[in-house]
């Protein structure tokens, strides 16, 4: 009876060639196991299966069956409302729950309308500056070894896939502020923890100091579409104190209603206490004495054996009133 249940639920969930090769194994696994008296092994594996069916069904209620993925410039993610929007794009004006907004491959729409993949290589490192026009990026005659590698990768690839529309990535013209529980903003960075590095020696000091002037802006953006209560965490694949340690200096003393929360699973190591003068008078301020151990800090050359990252986790409080004042000014 058990035996024939069992089956049963295995052959409905046995739809692709796939799943009766892993279905096959596995039978064969228990039959090997079990012998000619394994009763119980059938039973755990009667509720392994009836669970899968209720998770399964579980996220299809909660419509958790697929991400949605979102195309935009992580530069101008919140929606800034005017009448002329009110009744287009639907997908901005809906609060959404759960999502995590990715910075990754957001440029893709500029891609399209510009029809000029390559200026694309450049945006982010252009922060606060507008996207380069058409007439401008036919201008352009320079193109950099970095464009053409990205250039290639997106002819590749394609414009970007997801499971739900058909391999088709809806474009966004951003999100109402304190729309999400959940940001995530995994930033574009100078990559110094990457190993191995192909393209090293690019970076000078005022290259990484750029990084960290877009990242701050895309913080921005983040504090934005968080509410009230919900988390944001910030990530990067960099060793530099400066995309880091000082990026949460800078959260930390501009909205004072972050604050960080431990992290778990705990591997990295502590983040960087004090702070660096450079040759130019520049000072870089870190994490003050209690902020090290509420970040991780991996660093490459530690027994961990990872590449170089870093993680910071904020809840976000109340947000003042100060705090919208500045939003709308900026
Ligand atoms: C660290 S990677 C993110 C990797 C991604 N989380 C993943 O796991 O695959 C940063 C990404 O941000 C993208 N990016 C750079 N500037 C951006 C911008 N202004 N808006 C959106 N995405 C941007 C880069 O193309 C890059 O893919």
């Amino acid at each position: 009876m058990v035996v024939g249940v069992a089956v049963a639920v295995s052959l409905s969930l046995s739809l692709s060639g796939l799943w009766i090769c892993i279905w096959w194994w596995c039978w064969r696994w228990v039959l090997i196991s079990c012998g000619d008296g394994g009763g119980g092994c059938l039973w755990i594996w009667y509720w392994f299966l009836l669970l899968v069916l209720v998770i399964q069904k579980l996220a299809a209620e909660m419509g958790l069956n697929c991400i949605t993925a979102f195309k935009l410039d992580a530069l101008k993610a919140v929606w800034q409302r005017n009448d002329s929007d009110i009744t287009t794009d639907l997908c901005c004006s809906e609060e959404i729950d759960g999502v995590t907004i990715q910075s990754s491959d957001l440029l893709g729409s500029h891609v399209e309308k510009n029809s000029s993949i390559i200026m694309e290589g450049m945006s982010a490192e252009k922060s606060g500056k507008e996207s380069v026009s058409n007439e401008k990026a036919n201008e352009r005659t320079y193109v950099s070894k970095a464009d053409i590698r990205k250039n290639i990768r997106r002819i590749r690839n394609g414009s970007g896939r997801n499971q739900c529309n058909g391999g088709r990535v809806q474009n966004s013209k951003g999100f109402s502020p304190n729309s999400f529980d959940r940001v995530l903003l995994d930033a574009p960075c100078s990559a110094l923890g990457l190993r191995p590095r192909l393209f090293a020696g690019e970076d000078t000091i005022e290259s990484l100091r750029n990084h960290a002037k877009y990242q701050r802006r895309m913080f921005d953006q983040a504090v934005q579409l968080a509410r009230p209560g919900g988390i944001i965490v910030y990530s990067t694949c960099t060793i530099n104190p400066g995309e880091n340690e000082a990026l949460v200096r800078y959260a930390l003393d501009r909205y004072t209603f972050l604050s960080l929360v431990p992290q778990h699973p705990r591997i990295g190591g502590p983040g960087l206490v004090g702070h660096c003068e450079f040759p130019d008078g520049y000072i870089e301020e870190w994490l003050r004495p209690g902020e090290e151990e509420l970040v991780q800090r991996f660093d490459p050359s530690s027994p961990h054996d990872t590449i170089g990252f870093f993680i910071a986790k904020f809840i976000v409080g109340p947000k003042d009133a100060q705090f919208g004042k500045s939003c709308a000014s900026s």
